[in-house]
């Protein structure tokens, strides 16, 4: 066994690994199975909403080969239902994750938030890309600064924010300027490749219902993205800012480049779908046999020192 204790703000998890938000965790009984997974060190709840919402119609979700579309559009049970669940959950930590169709939604959920007696992480979902008609809000610079503004003015509980990909060195440079301006207590990175196209050619026609087809893509294709992403922003936020790698982690040795990478905790989406809660027990497993492969005993023996050549 080796020691994969990791800290996150002011909470000590017993692991690295967490759920991706959106995945297995939007109802009671799936938070439940959450609670009661093994290796499965917290739990990050459905990105929550100021009113319930159903959601797109499906069909929403698609698996693919090598990762997955979704075109969900944030169906939730509404906030009140997820800062009740948080406040009950003992078993593991818990982040609570919130998004806002406009930024006055964002500001009324973290209110309440703010004056609820939650005392867990909460991390603000900037970038889905899912809504129709709606921006994922971390592709503006200017509206991310503006809402991080209205938040810091009463929010002084721990809080993050999920983070589309970028694929611009400079898109880097200026999300990190913003980001280093407040006292967020991490990043977490990526959300979904959005708006990605699968065409069926046997049917010639899209898979998923919502925006004619155009969804965001998870899974395998979306490593090398999700890693830089991770790499990028390690190299340019303040220390202070933990990183939750997010994107395209089937194996072991994901996890252990997502924190090579730079990353604090290591979350898991597309291939919890694939493979069932157990995916957990296995990454464990092959992580801690990479590291003792290598001679590590911790995390920290190899976090963020990623070579160059
Ligand atoms: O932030 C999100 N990212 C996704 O890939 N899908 C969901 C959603 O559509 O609800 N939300």
């Amino acid at each position: 066994k080796k020691n994969l204790t990791t800290q996150l703000a002011n909470v000590t998890f017993d692991g690295p690994l967490l759920n991706a938000s959106g995945i297995h965790c939007q109802t009671s009984a799936e938070l439940a199975d959450l609670a009661n997974t093994s290796n499965l060190a917290g739990i990050v709840t459905k990105s929550a909403t100021l009113f319930p919402r159903k959601g797109n119609e499906n069909p929403r979700y698609h698996d693919l080969p090598y990762g997955s579309i979704n075109s969900m559009g944030l169906p939730n049970l509404g906030y009140p239902f997820y800062l009740d669940y948080v406040q009950q959950e003992k078993a593991k930590p818990t982040i609570l994750s919130v998004a806002g169709l406009s930024a006055d939604d964002v500001i009324e959920v973290l209110s309440d938030i703010q004056d609820s007696k939650y005392q867990g992480i909460t991390e603000l979902n900037l970038s889905c890309p899912n809504v129709p008609g709606k921006p994922q809000t971390a592709y503006d610079f200017v509206a991310t600064r503006k809402v991080l503004e209205r938040v810091f003015e009463f929010f002084t509980k721990p809080i993050g924010v999920k983070l589309p990909p970028y694929f611009d060195l400079v898109h880097f440079d200026q999300i990190a300027a913003v980001l280093n301006d407040f006292p967020i207590t991490h990043v977490n990175t990526v959300n979904s490749v959005g708006n990605g196209l699968v065409v069926d050619v046997a049917k010639e026609q899209v898979v998923t219902k919502a925006k004619g087809g155009f969804g965001g893509l998870g899974g395998a294709m979306i490593l090398p993205t999700a890693l830089a992403n991770v790499r990028a922003l390690r190299q340019r936020l303040n220390d202070n800012i933990a990183i939750i790698g997010t994107g395209g982690v089937t194996t072991g040795a994901d996890v252990f480049a997502h924190i090579l990478c730079g990353a604090d905790m290591v979350s898991v989406g597309t291939q919890v779908i694939k493979e069932g809660l157990g995916v957990y027990d296995r990454l464990t497993q092959e992580l801690e046999a990479l590291m003792t492969e290598k001679g590590y005993e911790r995390l920290a023996d190899f976090r963020g020192q990623l070579r160059e050549l």
